[in-house]
């Protein structure tokens, strides 16, 4: 289901989405640049509440993003080793869930119901007002159910209500981080961004957004999107995955049911391959003012591998592309100030765990010139 609705070739057809929330996007950062994390994280969570559902969370507080939060914020928490006494002592899992040390009984038990309603509340919605609701995954979608009389129909329905729930739920963090690092990487690089700023203004000029038509010519924000994906992953190590029969790699043995994690963070630092790897440097996918494809691309490994390689990848990618050039088209990007009005380094701090999203922070994010801002301002709804 997740690839037949998000393969590389249904994508575009969720471009008017995507371009609808990144516009809004640009509104909120010209009304209140100061809530700049929570408006990035509004925009991607809208998009994926669109596509899966049809309807538009425009409010901040929509009963569903919230629920669906909390379910969100609960699964990072347990993919931490270690998380729960029972990862040491798994005879725990035999005690019952009153008892101390039972504490991730009581624990999985609220989250089951949580994730449980958290799923089921957006999928009811858009089944019970079919007609009002745009076209989208979930309409699609249960057109080709079995029929209700089906033996097949509740478990294949269940399948769907689950896949639905975990695309907003994979993808709401993941790509508001990448927008986080872009913010970082923009206050700490000037030049960098003065390189993709003046590239936008020569392919698409002042007087109007960038576009999908568009980023076939931006190959200086290719490169950008490109080193952001490099320069921090989101899942450096993806989610473990286990071996299902023995195998050899390199002159080891793997027996089957080992886990394995890639270490993209590795391979995507190597000092060997990348010079002055921890700095942001998007020329190193430029050559003779082209795009470089004889470097190593971080899209082999920042989207995980194999079999549960990210199914979301295509629309992430489309996303991170129009909200990063509509932002560095529209606006200025700049570290705070000290109080002498010396600049602060931002300092990015995570989360903890395999999925390290950043925290918010302070950043300076103003409209480009007059010219700029009376763009965004012409985008109001
Ligand atoms: C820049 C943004 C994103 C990044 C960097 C990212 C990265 C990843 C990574 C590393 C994994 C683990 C893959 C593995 O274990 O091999 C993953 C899994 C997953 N991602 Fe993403 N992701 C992003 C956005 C999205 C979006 C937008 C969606 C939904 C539309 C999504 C849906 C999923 C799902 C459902 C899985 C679990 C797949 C499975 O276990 O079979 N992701 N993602």
């Amino acid at each position: 289901m997740f690839h037949q609705n998000y393969n590389t070739s249904i994508v575009s057809q969720y471009h008017p989405t995507v371009r609808k929330h990144v516009q809004r996007l640009l509104t909120h950062l010209l009304s209140a640049p100061g809530d700049q994390h929570s408006h990035r994280h509004h925009a991607v969570g809208g998009i994926l509440m669109n596509v899966a559902y049809g309807f538009d969370p425009k409010s901040k507080e929509d009963p569903y993003i919230a629920e669906a939060l909390e379910v969100v914020h609960a699964f990072e928490a347990v993919l931490l080793p270690g998380a729960f006494l029972v990862d040491r002592i798994p005879l725990l899992k035999y005690v019952p869930a009153w008892m101390p040390g039972a504490g991730f009984k009581r624990f999985a038990e609220y989250y089951r119901n949580a994730t449980y309603s958290a799923q089921r509340k957006p999928f009811n919605f858009a089944t019970d007002v079919m007609n009002e609701v745009q076209p989208c995954v979930t309409t699609k979608m249960v057109d080709s159910l079995p029929d209700a009389d089906d033996p097949m129909y509740a478990e294949v329905k269940d399948d769907l209500i689950i896949i639905l729930g975990a695309s907003y739920m994979a993808g709401v963090d993941s790509t508001t981080g990448m927008l986080s690092m872009l913010i970082t990487a923009m206050a700490t690089y000037p030049e960098v961004q003065e390189k993709a700023q003046a590239e936008m203004d020569k392919i698409v000029g002042p007087g109007r957004l960038p576009d999908f038509g568009d980023r076939n010519d931006l190959i200086y924000i290719k490169a950008l999107i490109i080193e952001l994906l490099r320069w921090h992953q989101i899942a450096p190590f993806a989610i473990p995955h286990k071996t299902t029969e023995d195998d050899f790699y390199d002159g080891y043995f793997i027996p089957k049911g080992t886990i394995v994690l890639g270490n993209a963070w590795a391979v995507l630092h190597d000092p060997e391959v990348f010079e002055n790897p921890m700095e942001f440097i998007p020329e190193r996918y430029i050559k003779n003012g082209n795009f470089n494809d004889d470097l190593i691309n971080p899209l082999d490994f920042a989207f995980g591998y194999g079999r549960r390689i990210c199914p979301g990848r295509y629309l992430a990618m489309d996303m991170l592309y129009l909200a990063i050039a509509s932002i560095l088209s529209m606006f200025e990007i700049l570290p705070p100030k000290d109080a002498t009005g010396a600049p602060v380094k931002i300092e990015l701090s995570f989360s903890g765990g395999p999925v390290p999203i950043p925290k918010p922070f302070e950043v300076v994010i103003r409209p480009r010139s007059s010219a700029t801002e009376k763009v965004i301002q012409s985008l109001s709804e």
